[in-house]
């Protein structure tokens, strides 16, 4: 997951990369620039952004200059006069919603959750999200209650233990340690363009072991590991050491019922014909019909938490698309291609953001390479109305952002053997 030109001199990184540290930097916060503004290479897309200025957290957090005011209004009067303007974002209807084809295949959703339907999500991805049978990035680490959640809802103060450590197997020796910390996913890189098939899948699955628990962590309160936790694994099991999907179970997980009918809503109301050029050949008149995810992930970020360069194609059709939900703050999403080589775009993603990666676009490099702080919108603070787990998520989301991925790993039809 490193850039393998990372141990060189800075010259040496690449595109991609100089993006990622030129985002992670918090010597220099704020002044994002604009795509309208002068540095092209590093100006972020903001499509998201409130009509007025002053409803815009992005903007009281002091994320943007004076000299940004109004930006979206002389972008869109300036798009057709600059061509390096007329390209991205190309409009589409979704729907009652507007969309950006931000590049192929890939459709940015402004604002497609409202604020009550962002708030339902929010305690959703916390409280049932992470309940068992689901995996947590904790669980191989801790002796998890049934209802870890409910714990950081009530404030216990009760700690929780690790697990025994056992013995180190030849496949993960737990040694290996990322470059840099990241959202805390270790996983193997696999060359660009690398679709794995069935077959291979399974052979993976039978080398894989779990990380074994580490010897150094201590017990913790359920508060400590809400903030420690890194993501929660919907429907399939992800194997992040060997990249795949664990097939081996007859069936999934159930995939939460309410998540699925919005990725669905989601995905109908795109207009593939007019999203995907006309050359593209990846069965999209299907998707209308037969799209239905039944895997997914749940990052959870705290505000100096990042996701680095990566591309996700373990599943079996590598087109279909990947709906991607934010909540909470807003974040920096870098998009590239297929190669680290070419200069990414930056994204400000908000709350109730909605993103789809689809066809050749699912092929493409992105990263979260800082979540903004400051940026939480106001529907987040606490209201005497809410419920005691409505209040607990709000608590939790102070501190972070949080993104749920939706994918469809088996085709329609796809005949397991
Ligand atoms: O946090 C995001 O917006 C992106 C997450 C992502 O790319 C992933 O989980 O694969
Ligand atoms: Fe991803």
């Amino acid at each position: 997951m490193v850039d393998a030109s990372d141990a060189g001199p800075s010259t040496s990184y690449t595109a991609f990369r100089k993006t990622e540290k030129h985002f992670k930097n918090r010597s220099s916060q704020s002044r994002l620039p604009t795509l309208y503004a002068c540095e092209a290479s590093r100006a972020a897309l903001d499509v998201s952004r409130p009509d007025r200025q002053e409803d815009d957290p992005v903007w009281q957090a002091s994320w943007w200059g004076a000299e940004q005011q109004n930006v979206r209004r002389r972008f869109q009067r300036d798009k057709g006069k600059r061509p390096e303007l007329s390209e991205v974002p190309r409009e589409v209807r979704c729907g009652s919603k507007t969309g950006y084809v931000v590049s192929e295949g890939c459709i940015l959703l402004p604002g497609y959750l409202d604020n009550e339907a962002q708030l339902d999500l929010l305690e959703a991805a916390l409280s049932q999200y992470t309940l068992p049978p689901n995996p947590l990035s904790i669980s191989t680490h801790y002796d998890l209650p049934p209802n870890l959640f409910e714990m950081y809802a009530n404030e216990s103060k009760e700690l929780i233990p690790t697990l025994a450590p056992c013995a180190e197997t030849p496949e993960s020796t737990g040694k290996e340690k990322p470059a840099e910390r990241w959202i805390g996913r270790k996983t193997v890189d696999t060359p660009a363009g690398h679709v794995v098939g069935y077959e291979e899948i399974l052979s993976k699955n039978r080398q894989w072991t779990a990380d074994p628990p580490s010897e150094k962590l201590g017990s913790k309160t359920a508060g400590e590991l809400m903030k420690e936790m890194r993501w929660a694994n919907l429907g399939w099991v992800y194997q992040w050491s060997v990249k795949s999907y664990d097939f081996r179970p007859d069936s999934p997980i159930t995939f939460p019922p309410n998540l699925s009918t919005l990725c669905v809503e989601v995905v109908k109301s795109v207009p593939w014909d007019h999203v995907l050029s006309a050359d593209s050949n990846v069965g999209h008149k299907a998707w209308v019909n037969d799209y239905v995810p039944d895997t997914g992930i749940v990052n959870f970020y705290q505000t100096n938490d990042t996701l680095m360069a990566h591309v996700d194609r373990a599943e079996l059709d590598p087109s279909r698309p990947l709906v991607s939900v934010s909540l909470g703050h807003a974040c920096v999403f870098l998009l590239g291609t297929s190669s680290r080589d070419d200069q990414p775009l930056p994204i400000i993603l908000r709350s109730g953001d909605v993103l789809v990666m689809s066809g050749t676009g699912r092929q493409n490099y992105h990263g979260v390479p800082r979540i903004m702080e400051g940026t939480l919108p106001s529907h987040f603070e606490p209201s005497e109305k809410d419920s005691v787990a409505l209040s607990a998520a709000k608590r939790w989301i102070h501190g972070g952002r949080i993104n749920i991925n939706a994918r469809q790993v088996f085709p329609p039809g796809f005949k397991r053997v």
